[in-house]
């Protein structure tokens, strides 16, 4: 019996489960016909003559492991190719590497911190151009079109406002301008729920240290396209910059993929749970989660994808004061950056994960001091919302 999926979502994407446990591992690869794929930690590999060699001659350049984990991600992202990397913003800068000097990005202004900051304090500064739009307005972002723009940079749902971007609307927006790439970062949905290639978008790109990984234990970027010439270009700088992953994170981060269709689902589950549950707490002044039909997006977000991660982001009431005395007085969530994990964790974008963005860039994005985001984990439900339920009144006791 098919998975019905989630009632006004998409369908479940087909074969996602078998394809996550049996795209690219295949045992008739290896001599032993080993059905885990084996870590393969040889930096260098016998050739029989100069040049002549088994397809692999230096670990920088290819790896079995890593090319397990990349044809297994490449099927789940619904792509024809994928590139693993040392991180997730070792994939960004592989990315903005297609870019030439006096290039301009057109980047969403809500981003992760760390993207925000290489984009200002470093892309910048190397002869980028990084504007900064609100593309949930698909018209501000063809109005920002220059000649200049040769790529646009996604995140939906946003880290950590969670604002949900039409991606088609913006495909087609980009599609109308030769030589710009759009670019969408799929790491708060994964590809169990959002699949941006199929939506128009040129690449996918994963901080797989999060969800697709989900055990907070391997920092690791994936790269999917569907192109020739951008895979061509794209594995060259793979090699040529060199931010690879090693094997051992490729082998743990491609057995993290085949539990990753269970835990979204509970992710989805706990997520819906948590929001609903802080939706009427007399504590908390909003809550943001696109699974709710109070989301400004809700209908986007059904429309394009199978379902909702386990990101929650809130405002409680009160001040700093009150914000910081409900994150320290939480026990099942941990107090800490990251997200995606099977564990529930808290944090304090203003604080933490953003605290690179300018003041008055975060205060008018609605970062605020009284900002708190979750990563709802899979532990049980009443544990998770009796545990925010305290916490909520300690912080005002
Ligand atoms: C949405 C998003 N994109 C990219 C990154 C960067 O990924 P990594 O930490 O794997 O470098 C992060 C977090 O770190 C993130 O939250
Ligand atoms: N990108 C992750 C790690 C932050 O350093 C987060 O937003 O929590």
């Amino acid at each position: 019996m098919a998975d019905a999926g989630t009632p006004g979502f998409l369908p479940p994407f087909k074969h996602f489960a078998t394809d996550a446990i049996h795209c690219g591992q295949e045992p008739e690869q290896w001599r032993s016909g080993a059905v885990v794929p084996p870590i393969s930690l040889s930096t260098t590999f016998k050739q029989q003559a100069p040049g002549e060699h088994t397809g692999y001659e230096y670990i920088r350049s290819g790896n079995p492991t890593r090319e397990c984990l990349e044809k297994a991600m490449a099927a789940l992202d619904g792509g024809k190719y994928c590139l693993a990397y040392s991180s997730g913003s070792a994939a960004l800068l592989n990315i903005c590497h297609l870019l030439k000097p006096g290039d301009t990005v057109i980047s969403i202004d809500d981003v992760y911190g760390g993207t925000n900051r290489y984009f200002q304090k470093v892309a910048s500064e190397n002869n980028l151009k990084v504007i900064f739009v609100d593309c949930t307005n698909p018209k501000c972002l063809e109005a920002a079109i220059t000649p200049e723009t040769k790529l646009v940079w996604l995140e939906t749902p946003t880290n950590p406002t969670l604002k949900v971007i039409d991606i088609k609307a913006c495909a087609d927006i980009v599609r109308r301008h030769p030589g710009v790439l759009l670019a969408v970062d799929n790491s708060f949905m994964s590809a169990y729920f959002q699949r941006p290639l199929s939506l128009g978008a040129d690449i996918c790109m994963s901080s797989a240290t999060k969800y697709m990984n989900g055990h907070s234990d391997v920092l690791i970027g994936l790269v999917s396209v569907n192109r020739d010439d951008l895979y061509e270009r794209l594995k060259f700088l793979q090699n040529a910059l060199g931010a690879v992953p090693s094997p051992f994170d490729c082998f743990l981060c491609n057995r993290g993929l085949k539990t990753l269709h269970i835990r979204m689902k509970l992710h989805f589950k706990n997520g819906l749970a948590v929001a609903k549950f802080l939706e009427c707490h007399p504590r908390v002044e909003k809550v943001i989660y696109p699974g709710l039909p109070s989301h400004p997006q809700h209908e986007v977000i059904k429309k394009q994808c199978t379902g909702c991660p386990g990101m929650v982001t809130f405002y409680i009431k009160g001040n700093i004061k009150n914000a910081s005395a409900f994150l320290r007085k939480l026990k099942v969530f941990t107090l800490a950056e990251s997200l995606g994990g099977y564990e529930s964790l808290a944090e304090h974008p203003a604080i933490m994960t953003h605290a690179s963005v300018p003041e008055k860039e975060r205060e008018k994005l609605g970062i605020t001091d009284t900002l708190i985001r979750l990563s709802v984990g899979l532990e049980d439900e009443e544990d998770l919302l009796g545990d925010l339920d305290q916490a909520l009144e300690a912080a005002f006791a």
